[in-house]
């Protein structure tokens, strides 16, 4: 295995997995920067190598291109956080990506466009990671948060480089801090999940469920299991097709004695917008024309009570729409009862990109004991999966 320590970049091009997945306001302005901020010292390894940099990375989850997902977006950002001004493909395979990355000198750094304009990404396509790998020398990857998905990008393109693959900084640290976590963990252990991405992250839920004690489940993901156990939900998220695998886990708890904590009430809108009108009501009666966007004020006592008595906690995924200030009283109140429990000894593991944003804009990141720039990726890697990103440097 190759190591970025180690490795002589003199004169070559790098292309590098990167998780750019940052979010974005309206206005397209980066609201945290987190995981731009982690990929720093690998970029600048290179750089600092005589080497040149080619980023590659997602943005949102486009069905096609979609400029509202562009990763032209972030270039500013970029070129102030590197200290280098960035050129910017608006393709990410195709002639003018080849003759930018062609054309790129030692010291410069090349972002292509968002890689998911093409559905050959997300597919694991192997043409398509060919196309990839054909504009560089090596290939580093670093995108811990996109570890978890066995795409063209993040997994097949290792075969194009059997001698010149590695881990970046981001990978390589996340995975140490995570394996000493996972040394001694503490009872009780907490999971708390929310969140928008209800289908991909149902299925981890499933597994924790052999794992942790107490697993609360707040956010968009709290709908799916409501209407699977015969509640109203009005027009709140929800999978339908996920309505069985809601019931498993709900037996799956019994099962195994764990404590599961459901939403009590919910903090409801008539439209998806901060200026909506809004009441509170019980999550299971949730009238038509109307959608759950906040946990309300006795979900939020249980759900503290049950924080703030635990030993670890693993927190993924906003309780409420927090980007909307009528809707972020219960991500907040979550977040400050995982720094209490941090206080009192406990030890707190919080993920994802928009799980990181809230804990940033209530400056609480230094109060709990580990941020880590994946969400997903995190949770199946505590679960003892084998990420795809990893196994592809590691065999
Ligand atoms: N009740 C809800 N309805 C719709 N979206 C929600 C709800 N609660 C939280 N969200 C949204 O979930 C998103 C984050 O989900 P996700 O990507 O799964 O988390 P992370 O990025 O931390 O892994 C946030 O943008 C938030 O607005
Ligand atoms: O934001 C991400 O994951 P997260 O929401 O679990 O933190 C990653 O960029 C992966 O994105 P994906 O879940 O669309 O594959």
């Amino acid at each position: 295995m190759q190591s970025i320590d180690t490795y002589n970049f003199s004169g070559k091009k790098a292309i590098i997995r990167v998780d750019f997945n940052v979010p974005l306001n309206e206005q397209f302005e980066i609201t945290d920067d987190t995981r731009i901020r982690a990929a720093i010292p690998t970029i600048k390894k290179v750089l600092d190598g005589n080497g040149s940099a080619i980023l590659m990375s997602h943005l949102g989850r486009p069905k096609g291109v979609d400029a509202k997902f562009s990763l032209k977006h972030i270039v500013a950002h970029l070129t102030k956080s590197i200290g280098v001004e960035v050129k910017f493909a608006d393709d990410c395979i195709g002639e003018s990506a080849k003759t930018m990355a062609a054309n790129l000198k030692p010291g410069e750094v090349l972002l292509l466009e968002n890689l998911r304009y093409y559905k050959e990404e997300e597919k694991g396509d192997e043409e398509f990671a060919k196309k990839l790998a054909g504009l560089a020398d090596l290939w580093i990857n670093d995108a811990f948060g996109t570890a978890h998905r066995a795409h063209a990008s993040t997994a097949v393109i290792a075969k194009f480089f059997p001698e010149a693959k590695m881990f970046g900084y981001v990978m390589e640290s996340e995975l140490s801090s995570v394996d000493k976590v996972l040394k001694d963990t503490k009872r009780p252990l907490t999971a708390i999940m929310g969140g928008a991405k209800v289908s991909s992250k149902i299925e981890i839920i499933k597994t924790l469920m052999s794992q942790v004690d107490h697993l609360i489940i707040g956010g968009g993901m709290t709908y799916t299991f409501v209407k699977a156990m015969g509640g109203t939900i009005g027009n709140s998220l929800v999978e339908d097709d996920k309505l069985e695998t809601a019931r498993e886990i709900l037996q799956k708890a019994k099962e195994n004695n764990v404590k599961l904590h459901l939403a009590t009430d919910a903090l409801i809108a008539d439209a998806f917008s901060n200026d909506a009108n809004t009441k509170v009501c019980d999550v299971n009666a949730i009238p038509e024309g109307w959608m759950g966007l906040d946990v309300a004020d006795a979900t939020i006592e249980s759900f503290k009570k049950v924080i703030e008595e635990s030993k670890t906690i693993l927190w993924n995924g906003p309780v409420g729409v927090f980007e909307m200030d009528n809707f972020a009283k219960g991500t907040k109140a979550i977040a400050d009862a995982i720094v209490t429990a941090t206080e009192k000894g406990a030890f707190s593991l919080i993920g994802g990109g928009d799980s990181v944003a809230a804990i940033n804009k209530y400056g609480l990141a230094d109060k709990v004991s580990y941020v880590s720039t994946g969400g997903g990726a995190l949770l199946e890697y505590i679960e003892g999966k084998e990420l795809p990103g990893v196994t592809a440097i590691r065999g």
